[in-house]
């Protein structure tokens, strides 16, 4: 027997959205694993369900009469644990600030497919004929069929043919003791993967060099000569040396070669492979020079802090990152790199993976959870010093860290929605950088005005490049930075431009491709929606189809098969359906059909350019794994003169050829009713119009648009930052909108209109008690969403307003004091989003 531990109990924390610590008794056997920060198995009312101990302490100071009754743990998942100390606290953080429970922050810090749930399951333990009524007898006869292997409570339904599980029926059979109802718990669905391996048999039997061997044999058995023991991967060894299957099996027959399962790593979607070959060291300019000093100063002397690194698209900025994390693994310290989930491209991955090799593992949304878990392990492990990823990544369960980068720190993709916890990862990144002592890096040639704002304050340190790096000639010279291209507005309301278009390209643009083509350049093309035409319309009566289920109207498309095949689809929710050649409403056969998407577009160049090679990149052609590789391979090795798509093509991509960026439509969402809409059009344009010229050749801007005096454009022709920042700073003050005031956006949501609504507006009456009591709040709403209806819920939203000298921790409580109070009852759901980045 071990000695009964000094700390006989551990506070848990449920993987759900019940908030909570909990308290169970640590068996004696499980007292050495189960330690803060394991994942556990525990009871839990009827349930058994999966958590995470956040301490453990003695039974010294409890209640006699309640010791005795709290519940043992089930088990312990984790040798080591799960999730490391300083996760535990930053995702108590994370749970604060963004309203959430510790559980669901939690979380988000764990790979998907781990967890264990249980399920309710009914045996059989008497007859059939043991009871006389038609449905019970159905249930046990189905039970008895299974011989004693429990039938999942769910399926109970399916049994009698009917949708909803007879619970009432259930019930009577339990307390009959005809059935048992129980739990039972589910593996984590992810599992290591195996795959078929080759290895030279021990000892070799019977086989002599004599035997005539084929050339495919002979290659086979050098190669697993060569990688010993552990074997090779079937596959791989195939690929290496040409054999196939029959190859092995002769071999094997002959007992020179064994076949055997063992464990693979998942390696995702050509991010990972083999590390790409170093490049050659630059000589950094005197800009990164200077940034990379301040920041790897820091990184050297454990100082911490943040920079905001403010360098215009094509400054270097990379370069300065690759520097941080040297300094950091010279210290023996660990990284990790964030990046837009839309820019974590082979590109960007192989310039960290280049100097790094595989010291770099790669996270992101693509991987299954098999691939997910692998990654996640062995980076807790200790096996990867850096780590880079989307938003989730700021959660990696890496020890001792040394920098966190935020690469494109503007970008509204670190935002995440939902599920709970609504965090965003930059400012996660700043605190835990900032709890661990590490420094953080946030980069952008178009910071958020938040960033901005804090810098202003002196919170961040501000680090400037506002000139692109020299660019260095085919012949090895290097000459002045190549200036940032220039911009041309294109008014597609002035009467010359009105006359003359056909379509959506105007004719300066279709002159400017024309030019491209002419001498082999190539041209990134941004019209920021999918599909074909965004809105039809009948020219008769008007009728437009809507969303059965969504407040939208749908979005056309023509794929493949042109006019006669055209659909309908509802981008919130995916219905599907077909456009008839007639109004539904009157017959009449004159559909118009409105507005230009990215199909349209393409179609349109195909029309004017029918010689050019054109490739779409939208939510539609990268639907598929490894497809927006594929695109970007394609238009990087030359194979197509125009990569047309949606924001995809705004940001991060570095190709030399390219010396014309045209935005088909600069106005899309540049008219949202959302504070930030005038910040997110020109973050977009400047970021686009940085694709341009960026190597030896001069590039070219042409921006069409309807609102030419409007500030994202002027300033976005100017390529001046500072002067849009300035001039939408004092309006966000003027307004009491961040960064000078605080929000909470509350999202109720129901199946019904008018009890949503009705709910709404209990929350905005209660909101206002509460916000009486703290000088500055401030609520607005309820009113319907901008969509006010998806999947057939109806939506509504508040916003509660204070500025930003009120403290987070003030504001979440009248929140929280509205919630505890008015809730989500009778099937309505509210979810609270503090600092959104959209209001939609
Ligand atoms: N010191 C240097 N000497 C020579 N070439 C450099 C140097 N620093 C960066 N480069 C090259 O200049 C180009 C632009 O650099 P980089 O992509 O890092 O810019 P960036 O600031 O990240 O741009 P963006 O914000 O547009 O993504 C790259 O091709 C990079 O390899
Ligand atoms: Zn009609
Ligand atoms: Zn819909």
């Amino acid at each position: 027997m071990p000695a009964p531990p000094a700390a006989p109990l551990a506070q848990v924390v449920p993987l759900t959205p019940v908030d909570g610590v909990y308290t169970y008794r640590v068996p004696p056997e499980m007292d050495a694993e189960a330690v803060a920060g394991a994942r556990v198995v525990v009871p839990f009312g009827r349930r058994t369900l999966t958590g995470v101990v956040v301490e453990r302490f003695g039974d010294d100071d409890l209640d006699p009469e309640t010791a005795p009754k709290l519940k043992p743990l089930y088990d312990v998942l984790d040798a080591r644990p799960a999730v490391p100390a300083d996760l535990l606290a930053l995702t108590k953080w994370v749970a604060d600030y963004t309203l959430c429970t510790w559980g669901e922050a939690l979380k988000a810090a764990l790979p998907s497919g781990t967890g264990v749930e249980s399920r309710r399951v009914v045996h059989g333990l008497a007859p059939p004929d043991a009871w006389d009524e038609p449905r019970g007898r159905k249930v046990l006869r189905a039970l008895q069929e299974r011989n004693g292997a429990g039938l999942p409570v769910a399926q109970v339904a399916g049994v009698l043919g009917r949708k909803t599980v007879p619970q009432n029926l259930l019930r009577r059979l339990e307390a009959a003791g005809a059935v048992r109802l129980d739990d039972e718990v589910q593996e984590a669905r992810a599992r290591a993967k195996t795959a078929r391996h080759l290895r030279l048999a021990t000892p070799p039997a019977g086989g002599n060099s004599r035997t005539v061997r084929g050339a495919r044999q002979t290659a086979l058995l050098e190669h697993l000569a060569g990688v010993g023991e552990g074997g090779a991967v079937q596959a791989e060894a195939f690929a290496a040396t040409g054999a196939t299957s029959s190859t092995v099996k002769s071999l094997e027959a002959r007992g020179l070669v064994e076949a055997f399962d063992a464990e693979v790593e998942r390696r995702a979607d050509g991010l990972d492979g083999p590390a790409p070959e170093a490049a050659p060291p630059v000589d950094l300019h005197p800009a990164q020079e200077a940034a990379t000093d301040a920041i790897a100063g820091a990184i050297r002397a454990g100082r911490g802090g943040t920079f905001l690194l403010h360098g215009v698209t094509g400054s270097g900025k990379t370069e300065v990152y690759l520097r941080a994390l040297r300094a950091a693994l010279d210290k023996g310290k660990t990284a990790i790199v964030l990046v837009p989930e839309i820019a974590l491209t082979p590109q960007t991955v192989r310039r960290f993976r280049a100097p790094f090799g595989d010291a770099v593992a790669v996270l992101h949304s693509r991987m299954s959870p098999g691939e997910r878990l692998d990654a996640w392990t062995r980076i807790r492990d200790g096996r990867y010093p850096i780590v880079i990823g989307p938003r989730s990544a700021v959660f990696a369960p890496l020890d001792n860290l040394g920098v966190i980068v935020v690469d494109e720190e503007h970008e509204a993709s670190y935002k995440q929605f939902d599920p709970a916890p609504r965090y965003h990862a930059r400012d996660v990144a700043v605190m835990r950088a900032h709890r661990a002592g590490a420094v953080c890096v946030l980069g952008s040639a178009t910071p958020s005005l938040e960033s901005v704002a804090n810098a202003n304050a002196g919170k961040y340190t501000r680090l400037e490049m506002p000139d692109r790096v020299p660019v260095r000639g085919p012949d090895g010279t290097t000459h002045a930075p190549a200036p940032l291209p220039p911009v041309r507005v294109i008014d597609l309301g002035r009467e010359k431009q009105v006359r003359r278009l056909k379509g959506a390209l105007s004719h300066d643009l279709r002159l400017a491709i024309e030019a491209r083509l002419g001498r082999g350049e190539q041209t990134i093309l941004l019209q920021n929606r999918r599909g074909y035409a965004p809105v039809v319309t009948c020219e008769d009566c008007g009728w437009t189809p809507t969303c059965t289920d969504c407040a939208v109207s749908l979005t056309v498309h023509r794929d493949r098969y042109g006019k006669l095949s055209d659909q309908l689809r509802c981008h919130y929710c995916g219905l599907t359906e077909r456009l008839q050649p007639a109004c539904p409403e009157c017959g009449e056969r004159d559909l118009r059909l409105l507005g230009q998407g990215t199909q349209r577009v393409e179609e349109e160049i195909a029309e004017v350019f029918p010689e050019a090679r054109v490739l779409r990149m939208d939510l539609d052609t990268t639907s598929r794994k490894g497809a927006h590789r594929k695109i970007l391979d394609r238009f990087g090795r030359g194979d197509a003169d125009i990569l047309l798509g949606t924001q995809m093509v705004a940001k991060g991509l570095d190709f030399p050829r390219v010396t014309l960026v045209g935005v088909v439509d600069a106005d899309t969402g540049m008219l949202l009713p959302d504070f930030r809409a005038s910040e997110r059009t020109f973050q977009l344009l400047a970021q686009v119009a940085g694709r341009a010229g960026r190597h030896e050749l001069q590039g070219e801007v042409l921006l069409q648009t309807r609102n030419p005096d409007h500030a994202a454009i002027r300033f976005a022709l100017a390529h001046d930052f500072h002067g849009f920042a300035h001039v939408e700073m004092a309006e966000r003050l003027a307004l009491g909108y961040p960064p000078y005031g605080r929000l909470v956006g509350v999202e109720v949501k129901g199946p019904e209109q008018r009890s949503t609504e009705a709910l709404a507006e209990r929350w905005g009456v209660a909101l206002g008690q509460e916000a009486q009591k703290v000088a500055g709040v401030e609520v607005l709403g309820p009113a319907p969403a901008l969509v006010g209806r998806v999947k057939k819920w109806w939506r509504y939203h508040l916003l509660v307003k204070a500025p930003r000298t009120l403290p987070p921790s003030v504001l979440a409580a009248v929140v929280r004091a509205v919630r505890d109070r008015v809730g989500a009852p009778g099937g309505h759901r509210v979810n609270l989003d503090v600092d959104p980045v959209g209001l939609y």
